[in-house]
């Protein structure tokens, strides 16, 4: 065999050219993948650095990391508010974006990403992703958390117990490792919604709070991303992760075993998902398991970013501000705190920095594409928007926009604006069903602890408070946070 190099003709063996002809052609169809994707392919066109047009798998690295959420956020803050962040995912962070692609009509369906908090074969509420069948889920049980439900005696009886419970315990040990103990708090008040009177008492006692200790240290992220993109991996990995494990064995015996006790109370979600028996009791547990885990890390959570940040040092006319609202208020004729000012003004700048659920929502666009923001996107991409980038980007309607500033709350000016861009709890028919829940239990935790104490930072707390992500939500990085208290004097 001969070839032409130039004008030297020189032999070479079939092999040789069979593998040069191979390498030409590969690096040829390369070339012309590289060419389509960075330029013709169909979300080319939007800002977003170059190598998201070729691989999902710098989104993918970011989640496994649980860097995704700063990613995004750095990339929004380059490219503006719509950014390209795979060659089928885009992220958005306006008002008018979230409004087209969380609450338009016709709606944009959620993607397989919430399969993964399924309960075995169990598909509920939080995990539903066809329309219809979401829309029958949730007929069923949203009167169960309405405002006028939880704001309900009987539920605020329940939440005041457990808040006070909380306080006791406070008050005795006076430096308490608060990221345990709001997480036992949220547990005690989202089981007594769902199972009352089986609600757990993890505050006061020992199997279940060894049961929080299990839930609330997994480090599920890594396993939740190799079980999404590689199935087959996770029976392998998921060996490793026994703390969470374990914690999961307790509370599905917890759930298996108070749905079949008898009497519930009547406003109790057991109570409601009992008279439907054709359901089936699988069905049944899975959607109690789903709300309680729903409630436990993002409320818990949320109250120690509130408390560590109050704490400090140059807040502490905040601290102050907020102990003489609250001492105001003795809740003996049932006060529900909904009308106070700064408590408000306190729980909406602590969701706006730090509501558990900072990172991205995905959905699919429906068939035939919609144009979001002035871009046409096909359909069946996935966009999404994640709360942490909505609620600081905009440094107009959010000035000076990472500090705490409860008093932005209070003024008048731009209220609408900072409303539309609140994103903590989600939007349209998929909206945080426990919002109005959890928003009491802050209000009613918030009035035990800070009409009785003043808090401040433990000696000997040296843990970092710096925002740790899971797949879809966020934590304090250490799950530590030590806080003295100290009784107000009268
Ligand atoms: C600070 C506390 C909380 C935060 C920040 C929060 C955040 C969220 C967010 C962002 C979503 C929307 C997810 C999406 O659209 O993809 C959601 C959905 C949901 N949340 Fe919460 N949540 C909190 C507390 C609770 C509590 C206490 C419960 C207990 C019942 C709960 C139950 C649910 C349920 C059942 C859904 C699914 C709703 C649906 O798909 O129709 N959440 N939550």
């Amino acid at each position: 065999m001969t070839i032409f190099t130039g004008f030297i003709v020189e032999p070479i063996s079939f092999n040789t050219f069979l593998y040069k002809s191979l390498g030409c052609i590969s690096m040829i169809i390369l070339m012309g993948w590289l060419l389509y994707r960075l330029m013709f392919s169909s979300l080319s066109k939007i800002p977003g650095p170059w190598y998201t047009n070729l691989s999902v798998l710098f989104l993918v690295y970011h989640e496994y990391r649980g860097s995704k959420r700063l990613w995004i956020h750095n990339l929004h803050l380059k490219y503006g508010e719509s950014v390209r962040i795979a060659p089928n995912e885009l992220s958005f962070a306006s008002a008018t974006a979230i409004k087209e692609i969380y609450t338009s009509a016709g709606g944009y369906a959620k993607t397989e990403l919430y399969s993964l908090f399924q309960h075995g074969p169990h598909r509920n509420l939080f995990t539903a992703l066809d329309k219809k069948e979401h829309n029958e889920k949730k007929k069923r049980l949203a009167d169960r958390y309405s405002n006028s439900a939880v704001l309900q005696p009987g539920i605020q009886a329940l939440l005041r117990d457990r808040a006070d419970a909380f306080a006791r315990v406070c008050a005795v040990k006076k430096t308490l490792d608060v990221y345990l103990y709001l997480h036992c708090y949220a547990l005690d008040c989202v089981s007594a919604i769902v199972f009352d009177p089986y609600g757990t008492r993890s505050i006061e006692e020992g199997n279940d709070n060894d049961m929080v200790r299990h839930l609330s240290y997994h480090n599920s992220r890594p396993g939740l991303v190799i079980r999404h993109y590689l199935p087959w991996l996770h029976r392998f990995y998921s060996r490793f992760d026994t703390r969470s494990q374990k914690g999961g064995e307790m509370i599905d015996e917890y759930a298996w075993a108070s749905i079949r006790k008898e009497p519930h109370s009547v406003f109790t979600l057991s109570t409601r998902l009992l008279q439907y028996p054709e359901i089936g009791t699988g069905n049944m547990v899975a959607e109690c398991l789903d709300h309680i885990g729903a409630g436990i890390d993002t409320t818990g959570d949320a109250l120690c970013f509130l408390m560590w940040e109050i704490s400090q040092p140059h807040n502490s006319k905040k601290m102050q501000r907020l102990c003489e609202e609250l001492r105001m208020y003795s809740l003996e004729n049932g006060d529900t705190l909904i009308d106070l000012p700064y408590l408000n003004a306190i729980v909406q700048e602590t969701m706006r920095l730090w509501a558990p659920g900072t990172q991205s929502l995905p959905r699919y666009v429906p068939d035939g594409g919609r144009c979001i923001d002035g871009h046409f996107v096909p359909g069946h991409t996935i966009v999404s928007a994640q709360s942490f980038t909505v609620h600081r980007m905009d440094q107009t309607i959010f000035p000076d926009s990472e500090a705490f500033n409860p008093e932005r709350w209070l003024e008048i000016e731009g209220k609408v604006e900072r409303q539309r861009l609140m994103f903590a709890f989600g939007s349209g028919a998929r909206t945080c069903l426990g919002k109005f829940l959890a928003m009491s239990e802050m209000r009613l935790l918030l009035h035990a602890v800070y009409s009785r104490f003043r808090t401040r930072p433990a000696d000997d707390m040296n843990a970092s408070m710096e925002m740790s992500d899971q797949l879809m939500t966020s934590r304090p990085k250490d799950m530590l946070c030590k806080l003295t208290f100290e009784p107000i004097e009268l």
